[in-house]
């Protein structure tokens, strides 16, 4: 579906992102890992055409279905082949939201762009269908209230309606959690999930946070002063690591460390394989409920011993 081969990314003579190359599957989540600064950004910029003028990408991005190679397209089909073919979460919704311009309105701008002559009372009704799918709360209130009337995780979601308006082959999230607390990250990455999985859409997903990695993804990649230095399956990455950077990272990371009520979550090594995951579920690294609220969920198979909160639906059939 995705098809990046060395990508490259300079400002002037310096190199800031080096022959990185890998490909999205449909329906695949990779992840992308590494420290600030090693380069995420500038590759997802880079693959929507987004860089700054002062930046110049090289190498090749293909998209299943598009002619064109991307990289170096003319702005006019780069609009085109934006919001219909790849879309992009970005991590503060405040900036890629039109403060002054109701939330319908803009769902429905990002519907209309690529469905130019569709009748307007039918573009605010697919822009309501969306913002419904993506479980605005009192939608009726909410979509027609402005950006600032909202929390985080509210506009987190608006913007994921308009991503997924007009159900793009790629989906890119460039942190989209991160500026969240764990609930609400939790029902956001919930959502992304459910988002692609109906599409059948290829996922990038960019996190510095290997908890979350883990829950979303299926292969990852790492990134290290602008190149992949690692990659592969999540499971075999996080609990083998290859590369040192990648070994630093594990061990920086809280996935060995119990919960507020002393619970242990998320140890590298006990994630189960894919055969082994109930039904509909993924595996969660932090759970972030109380107990009385995972009390509430119902008894899943495959529990370990150590609790229930560690298994929640995604989508799916539990
Ligand atoms: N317009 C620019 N001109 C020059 N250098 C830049 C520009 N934009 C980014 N850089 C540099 O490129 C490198 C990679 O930046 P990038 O934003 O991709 O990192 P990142 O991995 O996404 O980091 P973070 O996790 O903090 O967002 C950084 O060293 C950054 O300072």
């Amino acid at each position: 579906m995705l098809a990046v081969d060395r990508l490259g990314v300079r400002a002037g003579e310096l190199d800031l992102v080096t022959e990185v190359s890998f490909t999205v599957s449909a329906g695949e989540r990779v992840g992308l890992i590494g420290e600030s600064g090693s380069g995420k950004s500038l590759t997802a910029t880079a693959l929507l055409g987004l860089l700054p003028e002062e930046l110049t990408a090289s190498g090749s991005v293909r998209v299943a279905g598009v002619e064109h190679e991307l990289v170096g397209a003319p702005e006019r089909l780069l609009t085109k082949l934006r919001g219909s073919r790849l879309a992009m979460v970005f991590q503060e919704p405040m900036t890629a939201l039109n403060p002054a311009m109701r939330v319908i309105d803009q769902v429905a701008e990002a519907r209309e762009v690529h469905h130019p002559g569709r009748d307007r009372v039918l573009v605010e009704a697919d822009a309501l269908r969306l913002l419904e799918q993506v479980r605005l709360p009192e939608v009726a209130t909410l979509a027609r209230a402005y950006p600032h009337q909202l929390s985080g995780g509210q506009r987190q979601r608006v913007l994921l309606a308009m991503a997924l308006a007009n159900d793009p082959d790629v989906l890119v999230c460039d942190e989209p959690t991160t500026a969240l607390d764990v609930t609400v990250q939790a029902q956001l990455l919930e959502l992304i999930l459910a988002g692609v999985a109906e599409r059948g859409a290829a996922l990038l997903f960019i996190t510095h946070d290997l908890a979350v990695v883990a829950t979303v993804c299926e292969r990852v990649l790492v990134m290290y002063g602008g190149r992949v230095v690692e990659a592969g399956p999540v499971r075999e990455v996080l609990t083998e690591p290859r590369h040192h950077y990648t070994r630093g990272l594990l061990d920086a990371s809280d996935l060995e460390s119990t919960d507020e009520h002393g619970r242990l979550h998320a140890i590298p090594g006990t994630v189960p394989a894919a055969g082994e995951f109930p039904s509909g579920c993924v595996f969660r690294t932090r759970c972030g409920r109380a107990d009385e609220q995972c009390a509430d969920l119902p008894p899943w198979t495959g529990v370990p011993d150590h609790g229930h909160a560690c298994w929640h639906p995604v989508g799916g059939d539990s």
